[in-house]
């Protein structure tokens, strides 16, 4: 063989698991969708190699372990399910040595009607998501990765973009007041787990660290006067640092949703530039993309 392989992982994707959770007392029922994503590796290269399909775990099988942990333990936090899903695997086949588990939760807003929280109806209030990737790895430990994705924010002012390079390739005019539009890609990595009890000695951060991230990005976002896209990220990943002892490093990934002024003025006079711009154009493409990643001073982010 003039060849080997230099790795391989295979798994379930886009397994689609719905669970409701009914309070009989109350009559209040939650419910929460996800999409999850479970790839294995450890001694498997024969089954690409040899054809020989006896170390293969069917990822079928793996599409039923979802739904069987699903039933049988809680599926939220994420951070939580994903690390008992990925343990199973490990713990359950020898020849398994680490599991990578990404899971996708969907919004379900509780309906409100009447003025009241209703008891078993919700809306999809938007596309936002929060997700999680987790990584369990045989004598390593559980590494997490949270993140928000698909917030899509606009501010109509109190963003500026000035004082950037200037040359012959430069077109761009600067800007005291312009418009910030993004899609909010946010995620940050927590500290190794040792393993699974040292995830469920910790749940109730989980959500903390989500809301406290969600809350930050928002706050920012309208009260920061943006000198860039680039000091404004900085900022929110600075106060999600320290509002979560236990992440390590936080990131960034903000598309630049440029809105353009459209001149009027070619219509009798009309003026709609500068500080009389009131109608704009969207811009789909191309857009500007800025990222960042922001760990602890004196500590190099694991990236
Ligand atoms: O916030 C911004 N950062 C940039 O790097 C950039 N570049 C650009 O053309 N507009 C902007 N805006």
């Amino acid at each position: 063989m003039a060849s080997q392989v230099a790795a391989a992982r295979y798994g379930k994707d886009n397994v689609r698991v719905y669970k409701v959770h009914r309070d009989e007392s109350t009559g209040i029922q939650t419910v929460v969708e996800m999409t999850v994503r479970v790839l294995l590796e450890g001694d498997i290269e024969t089954s690409y190699t040899k054809a020989d399909n006896s170390v293969v775990v069917a990822t079928d099988s793996m599409k039923n372990t979802i739904y069987i942990l699903a039933k049988q333990v809680p599926v939220t936090p994420p951070e939580l399910f994903g690390s008992i899903v990925g343990t199973h695997f490990i713990e359950k086949y020898k020849h398994i040595h680490a599991a990578h588990v990404d899971i996708i939760t969907h919004r379900w807003a509780r309906l409100t009607i009447d003025g009241k929280p209703h008891p078993h109806s919700f809306f999809r209030d938007s596309q936002e998501t929060r997700n999680v990737q987790v990584d369990v790895t045989e004598g390593v430990g559980i590494d997490i990765k949270s993140s928000i994705s698909g917030l899509t924010v606009l501010k109509s002012t109190n963003s500026q973009f000035w004082g950037f390079v200037r040359d012959e390739y430069t077109t761009l005019k600067e800007t005291w007041d312009r418009i910030f539009s993004t899609d909010v890609e946010a995620s940050w990595k927590w500290k190794r787990f040792n393993g699974l009890d040292a995830v469920k000695a910790v749940i109730p951060k989980f959500d903390e660290a989500w809301t406290a991230a969600r809350d930050i990005t928002l706050k920012t976002f309208a009260e920061d006067n943006s000198a860039s896209v680039q000091n404004t990220m900085y900022k929110m990943a600075d106060q999600i640092l320290a509002a979560a002892p236990l992440v390590e490093s936080v990131e960034y990934s903000l598309p630049n949703k440029h809105y353009f002024e459209v001149d009027l003025s070619w219509h009798k006079g009309l003026k709609n530039t500068g500080k009389d711009a009131e109608v704009y154009a969207p811009q789909t493409n191309p857009n500007g993309l800025i990222k960042c990643t922001v760990c602890r001073a004196g500590q190099k982010a694991k990236l």
